[in-house]
């Protein structure tokens, strides 16, 4: 199937948690490392979160300037299954262009934004990934949340996963990196291959491939 390199960016606590208890953001990442992932979002052709994630965090998903200055936004991606999305979420402000993702199942509205359509439940991701393809779009960066980054690995259509492991611990029942069931059994373990471990300004810069076939290095 053709579709575009897809590249997980997040940041986690030492315990493997990527929001405070309860889902309110909590930031994780430090100045060199936010530098790190608006270099990565300057340099993709699209970014994907899922719903919950504009809903507790609201981002805009552009490039900063302060970061790397003049760049071209990517387009922005969001899986919205029930099309829930407030008409007043940042992401769909005019600065970049906008696909909402989302299913047969949602009542179609006006938004600012481009509508798709892949699935009936919840957004079929390799379908997704097609239409995005098909409007030229190379490359995906996944923003989170644990649920689209549980569903991308388990469906196998990661290529890299980089994360940061800021220096603090969250503890409890709040998100994590992955989501979603989880392996029960040793043969539903996502195996990594490991490619980089750096020190990143107070943290750590973790990356690893996921399909071993498609890794650039
Ligand atoms: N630290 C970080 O790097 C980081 C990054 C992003 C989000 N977050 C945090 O993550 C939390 C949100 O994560 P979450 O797991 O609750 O939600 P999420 O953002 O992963 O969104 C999940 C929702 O997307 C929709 N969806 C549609 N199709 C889907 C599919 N095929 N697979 C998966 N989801 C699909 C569903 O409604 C689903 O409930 C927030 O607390 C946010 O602060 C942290
Ligand atoms: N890389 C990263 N480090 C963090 O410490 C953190 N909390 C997030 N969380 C992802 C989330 O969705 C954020 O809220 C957006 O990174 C903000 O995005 P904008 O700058 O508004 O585009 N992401």
């Amino acid at each position: 199937m053709d579709r575009p390199k897809v590249i997980i960016n997040a940041a986690m606590s030492v315990d493997g948690k990527i929001a405070l208890v309860g889902g309110k953001r909590i930031k994780i990442s430090d100045e060199e490392d936010f530098k790190r992932v608006h270099k990565m979002r300057a340099s993709v052709d699209a970014i994907l979160v899922g719903i919950n994630t504009i809903l507790k965090d609201d981002p805009k998903l552009t490039v900063k300037e302060k970061y790397v200055a003049n760049a071209k936004n990517p387009v922005r991606v969001v899986l919205d299954s029930k099309l829930r999305i407030p008409k007043n979420a940042r992401v769909l402000n005019s600065i970049a262009k906008t696909i909402i993702a989302t299913t047969e199942n949602a009542k179609i509205r006006e938004l600012n934004a481009e509508i798709v359509i892949c699935g009936k439940d919840k957004v079929d991701l390799k379908c997704l990934l097609n239409e995005l393809w098909k409007r030229g779009i190379k490359s995906v960066m996944v923003e989170g949340g644990g649920t689209v980054i549980s569903s991308f690995l388990r469906e196998n259509l990661v290529d890299e996963l980089n994360v940061f492991v800021g220096s603090l611990v969250i503890g409890g029942g709040a998100p994590s990196l992955v989501e979603g069931i989880g392996a029960k059994n040793e043969n539903e373990v996502i195996r990594l291959k490991f490619l980089e471990c750096k020190p990143l300004g107070s943290g750590i810069l973790l990356r690893y491939g996921v399909r071993d076939e498609d890794i650039v290095e």
